[in-house]
């Protein structure tokens, strides 16, 4: 019995020592300044570049998300959480170690490619599309994306261009158009918090649903209450370190512990 268990666990997301550093052109600030020119000399001594400003976001990350999982990923402001998802879905190279994964991650909102001049509906097509979706497929699921992302029921609001959208709006249909497809790993960055009380529902729904359909999902949030509906397994980052990886209940506690002095 255990044994069988054991063979359940499919490694999704595999991350080993990652390290993800920015570089900020033209940061070197205070240009004028005596302490300026000191601290550029100084830099300078060290090798690195001139106005070149380095900052390490994430420090050594190393964790295994298995199938079926949903993962919720906290930390202060600035911990890091967002750049850690941007590494696993590929949109940043890492510095050092390495991130392998099982099928093509999608981070919601970004690998959906929306543009605010086109209306809602020309965006689910082309979002649909984004995610290698074919064109039959996003016509069989259009009236359901709609459906789920509540644009017109207060008017035909998917025939006009996006940027006519609250962000609550523009964020719920993002969600929408990601959750029309059945990723392999799908990452969500605050979009609970923006959706209204009745969308959060649903959308936690359609997480759950996904995890049944036997992909993982990661999601980053600030709503502690979010993060407990949804996941069972939680990373918590801090400065870029990971400083607890476990069961949502206990990690929680300790964060809530630590946040709360
Ligand atoms: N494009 C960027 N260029 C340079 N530094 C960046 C960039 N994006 C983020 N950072 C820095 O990287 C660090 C981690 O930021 P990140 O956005 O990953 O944190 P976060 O935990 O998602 O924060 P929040 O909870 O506020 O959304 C911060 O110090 C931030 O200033």
């Amino acid at each position: 019995m255990a044994e069988d268990k054991i063979q359940e666990k499919i490694p999704t997301v595999v991350a080993d020592d990652v390290h993800i550093v920015y570089r900020v052109n033209g940061a070197a600030g205070g240009k004028g300044s005596a302490t300026a020119a000191l601290s550029r000399i100084v830099r300078r001594g060290k090798g690195e570049s001139r106005g070149v400003r380095k900052v390490h976001a994430v420090r050594g990350v190393t964790f295994t998300a298995y199938r079926g999982e949903a993962i919720g990923l906290i930390g202060t402001n600035g911990s890091g959480k967002s750049t850690l998802l941007r590494a696993i879905a590929g949109l940043l190279p890492t510095e050092h170690g390495k991130v392998y994964t099982d099928g093509q991650p999608s981070l919601l909102g970004v690998n959906a490619a929306l543009m605010s001049d086109l209306t809602g509906e020309r965006n689910i097509v082309l979002g649909g599309l984004a995610m290698g979706m074919s064109r039959e497929e996003i016509r069989s699921r259009y009236h359901e994306i709609v459906e789920f992302s509540g644009i017109n029921e207060k008017g035909d609001f998917i025939t006009l261009p996006m940027r006519t959208y609250s962000s609550g709006m523009a964020a719920r249909l993002r969600f929408s158009i990601a959750a029309a497809k059945n990723h392999d790993v799908l990452m969500i960055d605050e979009a609970l918090a923006t959706g209204d009380r009745k969308f959060r529902i649903r959308s936690e729904e359609r997480i759950r649903e996904l995890r049944k359909e036997a992909g993982t999902v990661f999601l980053v949030s600030h709503n502690n209450k979010s993060i407990r509906d949804t996941c069972d397994r939680v990373l918590w980052l801090e400065k870029g370190e990971l400083l607890m990886d476990g069961p949502t209940e206990e990690v929680l506690k300790a964060y809530e512990r630590e946040t709360s002095k």
